[in-house]
């Protein structure tokens, strides 16, 4: 048991993951001890479900560690050594948009990717760059470890705004779940297999998976995947939708059989197969409301009219949770694990640009991410990563200088989009739908 203990808010606290990651705080207790847990966030009902269920989970696993919720910034942010940030500018209902506004114009909508993820982030900056001027106030030295998306749009943001934080740390936890699946193909354990990986947040690859005896067991994997199909390991746990994601790894391996891809790669690499195979009017915010959330608040609920989480299936600890608190754990107490993260690029990819948030493994020590050099990469992945990078940028400049011009040009250098004419229809309808959260695009 370590000495040092932490003191933590979690941004976003009525969260759909937020059990899950609470759960996750309590088993890993050991590596990552906690003397402090207040969760924060701007809807006092949701809070309350989940903030209750806190409370009776921590008093049954780890009665030390004080648990509090508020909707108070102050009271979130003051004196903490950590902040959780998830959270949803504009809700299910935005997301709703995102996903459904594109496809009445022929484009995916999705949540990350595309003209969805371009709404998505041009209203994530806003409360994020709130979030970070709150805490700076209140806990100058704190680390902030985000997942808000969309991360790539967002770390770009927090980069160009606050460009001498070193104490931001963005996350996905899209590679460690494809890790765990590719292990499981080998029946090998996940944390023992060593990822060389690049790209931008959702649109990356694995070049190399090495096991404990230094062997490259990536050639092994794609020839399963090639032969078998691809499905995560946690398949019991996914909505259909996930589950036909996953299975797109096979068709993009049998294109590009060179890495293993992201599987939001899919969205980008077949946007009119993608297009095709969508329902406009059932999107994914469906399955979730439907689902997770639903499931969700019912178990937290239950918990706290019971008054007791034992029983509790539903609340599981997932590779989410997993891996927040390990992260977490890395920086704090100087383990120097290896996660994929996302970085300023300045020079880890050599020939990429400086400026691009590009996402790669990297030790995690209390100085931060150290990440491991990848040096150059071949045309074909440099080709879309420059363009997908050159959207990412000027959609941040389209926030920050209020330009539709440069909103334009981003929609129109995503490959989902591709056609301006189709870019500007889309760009109209979003900035209708996201008048109470953007910036005037002029
Ligand atoms: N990086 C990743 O790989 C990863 C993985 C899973 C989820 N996520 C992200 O986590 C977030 C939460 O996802 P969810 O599906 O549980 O959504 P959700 O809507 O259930 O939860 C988000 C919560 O944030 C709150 N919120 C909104 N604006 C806020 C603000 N300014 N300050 C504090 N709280 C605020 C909402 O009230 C809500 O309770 C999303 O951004 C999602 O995209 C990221
Ligand atoms: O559509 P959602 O809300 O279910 O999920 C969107 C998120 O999808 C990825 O997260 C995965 C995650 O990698 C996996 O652990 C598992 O728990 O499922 C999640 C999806 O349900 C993605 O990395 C996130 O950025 C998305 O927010
Ligand atoms: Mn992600």
């Amino acid at each position: 048991m370590k000495n040092k203990k932490s003191r933590i808010v979690l941004v976003g606290g009525g969260s759909t993951w937020s059990p899950g990651i609470l759960k996750a705080m309590t088993t890993h207790l050991n590596e990552f001890p906690i003397e402090e847990i207040k969760l924060y966030d701007i809807d006092a009902e949701r809070q309350e479900v989940i903030g209750e269920f806190a409370k009776i989970l921590f008093k049954e696993e780890a009665p030390e560690v004080k648990v509090s919720y508020t909707t108070d910034e102050e009271e979130a942010y003051r004196d903490v050594d950590f902040v959780f940030c998830q959270m949803r500018t504009g809700g299910f209902d935005m997301r709703e948009k995102d996903e459904k506004i594109p496809m009445k114009y022929g484009v995916i909508g999705q949540e990350t990717c595309g003209p969805g993820g371009f709404a998505y982030g041009l209203r994530s900056i806003r409360d994020m760059v709130q979030m970070v001027n709150s805490v700076r106030q209140y806990s100058p030295d704190a680390w902030i470890l985000n997942y808000t998306n969309p991360a790539a749009i967002v770390a770009l943001a927090l980069d160009k705004i606050f460009p001498e934080e070193e104490r931001i740390l963005n996350i996905c936890d899209q590679p460690v779940n494809l890790l765990r699946s590719f292990a499981s193909l080998i029946d090998y354990d996940a944390d023992k297999l060593e990822p060389v990986y690049f790209g931008l947040n959702h649109y990356g690859w694995f070049t190399n998976l090495y096991d404990e005896d230094g062997k490259d067991r990536m050639p092994e994997i794609k020839d399963i995947i090639l032969n078998g199909g691809f499905r995560p390991v946690d398949a019991e746990q996914r909505d259909q939708s996930w589950l036909d994601t996953y299975a797109m790894v096979e068709d993009m391996l049998i294109d590009f059989p060179d890495y293993l891809p992201n599987t939001y790669l899919q969205y980008y690499l077949y946007p009119e197969y993608k297009f095709s195979k969508a329902d406009p009017t059932r999107t994914r915010t469906d399955e979730v409301r439907e689902g997770r959330e639903k499931k969700v608040f019912e178990e937290c609920r239950r918990i706290v009219e019971n008054g007791t989480a034992k029983d509790s299936t539903v609340v599981h600890n997932d590779a989410h949770g997993d891996m927040m608190v390990e992260v977490a754990g890395s920086i704090f107490h100087n383990l120097r694990k290896t996660y994929v993260v996302m970085v300023r690029n300045n020079g880890i990819v050599s020939n990429l640009p400086d400026d691009s948030m590009i996402e790669v493994a990297a030790s995690l020590s209390i100085n931060g991410p150290q990440p491991y050099a990848v040096g150059p990469i071949d045309t074909f992945y440099k080709g879309l990563i420059e363009s997908q990078h050159g959207y990412e940028k000027l959609t941040v400049e389209a926030y920050m200088e209020g330009s539709y011009t440069k909103a334009l040009q981003a929609l129109t250098l995503n490959r989902t989009v591709v056609d301006a004419k189709k870019a500007r229809q889309v760009l109209d309808a979003l900035i209708e739908a996201n008048k109470e959260y953007w910036p005037e695009l002029k």
